[in-house]
This record gives structure tokens, sequence and C-alpha cells, in this order.
């Protein structure tokens, strides 16, 4: 039988220091957590919405809440974390510590798919905290170039969790006596692929380079990109990207002329920096359609931005597309 080394004896060999684990590993754990309570759907009265707004405006479901308080209070009783930010929370959260670590969560992501049992997620950034003085928010608003550990956990079939420290990127499957189990060592993405994942139902509100980009994808073999592609759109961020890391693809939520001021759907700090990271990590590309978008300085918390990521290869056509204008 195959034995699996578990997240602790994974952590205990990687070149970061002992301040940094004790931040994932308290983020895992709550992802353990978190799996258990989205398993038992109805049964612990978790589904359906919450009756309350966050702080972009969007209805939050219970399992918004729960999660979100999991979270808070397990990083605000872990020594190393100075601070954390949250989709849910309207303003940064200083523990009161100085120096270490600052965690970015989207506590649940995908919150349309929890009443409807499909896969919702977790995702995560660590980034530096300033050593001389309580966090605020400025001290949360460095690029995603910075961030020293991101991941996300999937609660699917499976619930995984996919990280990236030091180095590469590591998948561990939680086991049913609740062990985070190495699964899936370093990760790649091909550079290549013939599968996109849109929401085409916003097809009529998109700019010219996506609609050019969407529909050589859609004359396949007869059309300019000489292939057939196949189409994937899960509507949880971290489906769709996990998908694209166990076999490729390409992830879009461009912006679009439904809300024209806003410039995308997806938040920067704690969507698109995180996933950036992983992406990057195993071979793959992210890109804003401008810039990379772990280069991009964020301005506020909940800065939305327009999201290209996955196949290196396949994010190059569509950032040459956008280029174009
Ligand atoms: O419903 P749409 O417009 O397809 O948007 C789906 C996108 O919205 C999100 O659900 C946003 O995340 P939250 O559920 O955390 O708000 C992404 O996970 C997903 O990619
Ligand atoms: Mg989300
Ligand atoms: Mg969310």
């Amino acid at each position: 039988m195959t034995t699996f080394v578990d997240l602790a004896a994974w952590l205990a060999a990687e070149p970061a220091d002992a301040a940094l684990k004790d931040v994932v590993q308290s983020v895992a754990a709550t992802c353990a957590q978190i799996s258990g309570v989205v398993a038992s759907g109805a049964l612990s009265g978790s589904l359906g919405a919450a009756g309350s707004t966050n702080v972009q405006d969007e209805e939050q479901k219970k399992l918004d809440v729960i999660t979100n308080d999991l979270l808070s209070d397990a990083l605000k009783a872990c020594g190393p974390v100075a601070g954390l930010a949250s989709e849910e929370l309207e303003e940064v959260e200083p523990t009161g510590r100085v120096g270490g670590y600052l965690v970015t969560f989207d506590p649940l992501d995908g919150s349309s798919n929890i009443d409807v049992n499909v896969s919702v997620g977790t995702i995560f950034s660590v980034l530096p905290a300033p050593t001389d003085h309580v966090p605020a928010e400025a001290d949360f608003l460095q690029p995603g170039r910075n961030q020293v550990a991101a991941g996300y956990a999937v609660y699917g079939p499976q619930t995984m969790l996919v990280l990236t420290l030091s180095g590469g990127v590591n998948a561990f499957t939680l086991s049913a006596d609740g062990q985070w189990l190495l699964t899936h060592p370093d990760l790649s993405i091909k550079p290549d692929t013939a599968e996109f994942a849109i929401n085409m139902s916003n097809q009529r509100h998109w700019a010219d380079p996506v609609r050019r980009y969407i529909d050589g994808c859609l004359q396949g073999k007869e059309g300019p990109r000489a292939k057939n592609f196949n189409m994937r759109w899960i509507a949880s961020m971290v489906a769709d990207v996990h998908r694209i890391m166990m076999r490729g693809g390409i992830f879009m939520y461009p912006w679009d002329a439904r809300e024209p001021g806003k410039p995308g759907k997806l938040r920067l700090m704690y969507e698109a920096n995180p996933m950036g990271l992983v992406v990057e990590r195993a071979g793959g590309r992210a890109t804003d359609g401008a810039e990379r978008i772990l280069d991009i300085q964020p301005t506020k918390l909940h800065q939305r931005v327009p999201v290209v990521l996955g196949s290196a290869n396949e994010v190059e056509v569509v950032r040459s597309e956008m280029q174009r204008g």
C-alpha cells in the first residue's frame, strides 16, 4: 500500500521559517474543519442565506459567515499573525502583534454553488508584516510577488489543499481521519491547452479582444486556432483553477460592460494574487491583460481585477490579443 507524507512532516522539510509554517498549519487545520461543515450541509443548518450583505454589497450565505469566523478566530489565535483581511470583512483586523505575517483570505469561494452541492473552496495569501508597528490597511497593499505563501482548499468529491511556500506547488488530500496527506507533489501546468473557462452568458458585454479570442476557439479546427476547444465553467474560481492545476486550461474573468466602472469581478488581494502565485509556481501565467497579476500595486483592500490565468502559451495568446485592443 502507498504511504503518503503528511503536511506536518512535509512542512518540517521545507526551507521556510517556523513562524510561517505555524501560519500555514493554522490555515490548513481550519480548512479541514471547514470541510466538515461544508460536507454536513443541511444536517448542520449551514445552507442558505445569512440575511446580510458584505462590503462588496453581495448577499452573504450562512457558510460565508461561518467560514469567515472560523478562519478569523484561528488566525487571531496564531502567534505569528499580525493582521488579517477577508472578503467578508470591511476593514483589516490587526491582532495587536508586531512582525510576523499578514493573511488575506476568501473564506468561501463559489458561494453560489453552496446550496446546490457543487464544489466550493477557501483561498489564502500570506504576506510579510511590518516589523516596527501594528499593521494598518496600507501595510496589506503589497504586490502579489511579495507573497511568502499562498494556496487554496477545494471542497469537492475529495477535499484537497494546494500550497506553495518557497518553491513548487504541492497538493494534499484530506484523509478520513483528518490528516492532510501529500498525494500530488510538484504540480505543473502543461503550457498548451484546448480547454477554456469563461462565463459565456456575458458574451454580449465583452470587450473586442475577448470576443475575438473566444470566437477563434469556438471555430475549432476550421478556425484560426486549427484545433477544437472544450469549455468548462464551474463558477467557483477554486474549482476552475484546480482543474487547470490538474490538466491544464485557461480561466478568464475579464472586464465586461455590465458595470463598466468595475475592472472585473474577482478580487486582487485574496483571489487573483494567491491563485496567480500558485499558477506561476506551477509554470503557468496570470495576467490582467496588460500586466502580470503579481506585479500589480494594490491601491485598496477589496480592489477588483480582470483575470486571465492558466497554461502559459494560451495565456500569451489572450494577452497579445488584448494588447492589440
Ligand atoms: O457567477 P459568475 O459571474 O459566473 O461568477 C463566478 C465567479 O464568482 C466567484 O464565485 C466569486 O467568488 P465568491 O463566491 O467568493 O464571491 C468566483 O469563484 C467565480 O469564478
Ligand atoms: Mg471568491
Ligand atoms: Mg467568497
